[in-house]
């Protein structure tokens, strides 16, 4: 546990201060006292691109779900330490008849390389097999940073045809508008209060030492100049049982500032990669990651919102419902929970079948409508790639690794109970909270069967999508499953991509080139490390020369990576999608989509490739586990690769690296 867990400290003040309307020295400071305080008054940053939905305001408590409805990656399992809560799990699965899943080899396209034993690997949690629960936050003082923040809202969605497209209007015009008015008023008055209390705030604690200040225009910061510790210094403040938290929160700060204006800000005598590694190892000790966890994710964003990111995963996402179509309309739904004391709003133009859900006088696992199967309790980033596969009525489609079904019930839902959805995840007892599920909703059209995917097409193919969401890392879903910041290794990573590899091949095998509407595959993952995204998704397109990128019709997320720390991607990579929790107020998600082609004259090329599906390969062209074969690997052209990660590993670590003794590879 990192010590903002262990103190239940409010959040860091944002560093990135640009967003904050008051001054952001001010408002940068903050009472000692306050890093003890149980009492979840902590601000919660707004994330990014939310000016067109800035809150209402309304007075939201907040809800909290355990729910059958999702896995890891997609359900409420985990429960935030900072509410009231009452939780009353009842098991309603309890066996656990885990099958061994045999090796398989089935795959024409000579990828024999990634045919090792097949791994039961299960990372979904088990907790959706629990009863669905709600617990309810009681309502505190409604201040505006303890409202769960909107979901981004962008261009609306396309991707299903109903009757629903006014509906949105209808519910916050007619149903909801007296509430909302009423509530705004309200909000605006509490809101004013907020900015009053802030200023107030700020202006009490000017001379506290707990400055950010990461305004360009300031150089200086209150109190003492920063000055990075000796390494004695920190073997004493180790030896003494750890830093305190005020010094790593002020350290943190104080590294992140500096590293935004190196030349100026930096002691001369000190490297920057001295000062990565204390702010890498102070992020470690404050949010509880292990080292190799929090430099992963620090490398994937710019030092500044690599902390927004870490603060976001100590922060729920919101609480999102998606309408069951085969049951309901979002209208009606909505109006029926409003009247059982649900506050709730549509959660964005993007998507006309989701629901944000602000709080709740009844468990929203447990409504007669949840009952009866009129909505599925899902995170909103568990839409993303059913939308972006656009399943369209009499297909055939197959949701690979599909339990508990979030998204196989979101999929039969498009198709109006029509065509077949094949629900197949290798985890047997996962399948039974899929069955209960499928039957929850009423949906008529799905199969569930119970394969290592890597059994497919075998199994069956020819079908016109297919949709995989992965197993995966978890690092997207953070927040709900903080066992993730330190349960996942180096070697975990290897394991995952390799299975991932070897998915994503045999789902797009299992596609007709030949079907007249479909022949498209989404891959999806609530994993934010590009292992486990772009460079399986890269993988894909070199192994199977007849399928390409497409977009993703989501008109929001960030483009994916064509280019990482020396690995250069397929340019088409920036079709696929990312979402971001300090972003998008989702869980993080990566979403790709690709068309498959008939199949022409395989390449030579594409299968002469470096990068190779055998266990024991990472990345950058060290090998962790050799442990099965021996590996196709093209010394020449990975050597400068491997050069270059040592000499970055070296350099984080504070050594001077040789001199590069081959041509330095891309950043
Ligand atoms: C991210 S979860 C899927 C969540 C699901 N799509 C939903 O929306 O509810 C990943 C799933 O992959 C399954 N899985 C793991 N290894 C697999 C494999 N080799 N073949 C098929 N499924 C697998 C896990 O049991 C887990 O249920």
């Amino acid at each position: 546990m990192g010590h903002r867990a262990k103190n239940k400290q409010p959040a860091p003040q944002p560093l990135d201060v640009k967003q904050s309307a008051i001054s952001s020295k001010k408002l940068g400071k903050r009472k000692a006292e306050s890093l003890n305080d149980n009492s979840n008054s902590r601000p919660v940053k707004r994330p990014k691109d939310q000016s067109e939905s800035k809150q209402k305001g309304k007075k939201k408590k907040k809800v909290l779900v355990d729910s059958d409805a999702e896995g890891s990656a997609d359900g409420w399992e985990d429960v935030a330490d900072n509410v009231e809560l009452k939780i009353q799990a009842k098991s309603l699965f309890s066996t656990n008849d885990d099958e061994e899943l045999d090796e398989l080899g089935m795959d024409e396209f000579s990828d024999d390389e990634l045919r090792g034993p097949a791994q039961a690997f299960d990372f979904g949690s088990d907790a959706e097999d629990d009863e669905p629960e709600v617990i309810i936050g009681k309502s505190k003082k409604s201040k505006q940073s303890e409202r769960p923040a909107k979901i981004i809202p962008t261009a609306s969605d396309n991707s299903d045809s109903s009757d629903q497209s006014d509906e949105e209007e209808r519910i916050t015009m007619a149903n909801m508008a007296a509430r909302s008015k009423a509530l705004d008023e309200q909000a605006a008055a509490e809101d004013a209060l907020d900015v009053e209390e802030m200023q107030q705030a700020a202006f009490n604690e000017e001379d506290d030492d707990d400055d950010l200040d990461m305004d360009e225009d300031e150089e200086e910061t209150d109190g003492e100049p920063f000055r990075l510790p000796t390494r004695e210094e920190n073997e004493a403040e180790s030896k003494a049982g750890g830093p305190d938290v005020h010094v790593v929160q002020r350290r943190m700060r104080e590294c992140v500032r500096v590293l935004g204006r190196f030349k100026k800000l930096a002691e001369k005598s000190r490297s920057r990669s001295e000062y990565i590694s204390q702010l890498l190892s102070d992020i470690s000790s404050y949010y509880g990651y292990n080292d190799f966890l929090a430099e992963k994710l620090f490398q994937l964003f710019p030092v500044a919102e690599a902390i927004e990111f870490f603060e976001a995963n100590e922060v729920p996402r919101p609480v999102t419902i998606r309408t069951n179509t085969l049951r309901t309309r979002r209208r009606d739904l909505a109006q029926a929970l409003i009247n059982r004391g649900v506050n709730l709003e549509p959660i964005g133009k993007w998507t006309n079948v989701g629901l944000q859900v602000f709080e709740s006088s009844v468990p929203i696992g447990a409504t007669p409508e949840y009952l009866a199967g009129h909505y599925m309790l899902q995170a909103a980033s568990s839409f993303l790639p059913v939308i972006a596969l656009s399943p369209q009525p009499n297909e055939r489609v197959l949701d690979m690794a599909s339990a508990p079904g979030g998204k196989t019930t979101h999929i039969a839902a498009l198709l109006q109970n029509t065509g077949i959805v094949f629900a197949n995840d290798a985890n047997k007892a996962r399948t039974k909270s899929l069955s209960a599920n499928v039957h929850r909703l009423g949906c008529k059209n799905v199969v569930v069967c119970s394969y290592d995917g890597r059994e497919f097409p075998k199994v069956i193919g020819g079908f016109d999508r297919v949709l995989l969401d992965a197993p995966c890392s978890g690092t997207g879903v953070i927040s709900k499953d903080s066992s993730v910041k330190v349960n996942k290794s180096e070697r975990d990573f290897t394991l995952l991509a390799h299975l991932q590899k070897q998915l994503i091949l045999c789902a797009i095998d299992s596609v007709s080139p030949d079907s007249k509407t479909g022949g498209y595959v989404v891959y999806s993952t609530c994993s934010v490390t590009v292992d486990e995204n772009e460079s399986v998704v890269d993988y894909a397109l070199r192994k199977r020369p007849n399928v390409k990128l497409v977009d993703t019709g989501l008109e929001f997320g960030r483009e994916g990576y064509t280019k990482y720390r020396g690995k250069i991607f397929n340019s088409s990579l920036s079709l696929t999608r990312r979402f971001y929790p300090h972003v998008h107020n989702m869980d993080g998600f990566y979403v790709a989509k690709f068309k498959v082609e008939k199949r022409g004259k395989i390449s030579k090329a594409s299968d002469s490739t470096a990068e190779v599906g055998l266990i024991g390969i990472e990345e950058e062209g060290e090998q962790i586990a050799p442990e099965k074969e021996k590996i196709a690997f093209d010394d020449d052209e990975d050597r400068p690769y491997i050069e270059e990660s040592k000499r970055r590993r070296m350099k984080a670590k504070g050594l001077k690296p040789p001199p590069r003794t081959t041509v330095k590879v891309a950043a």
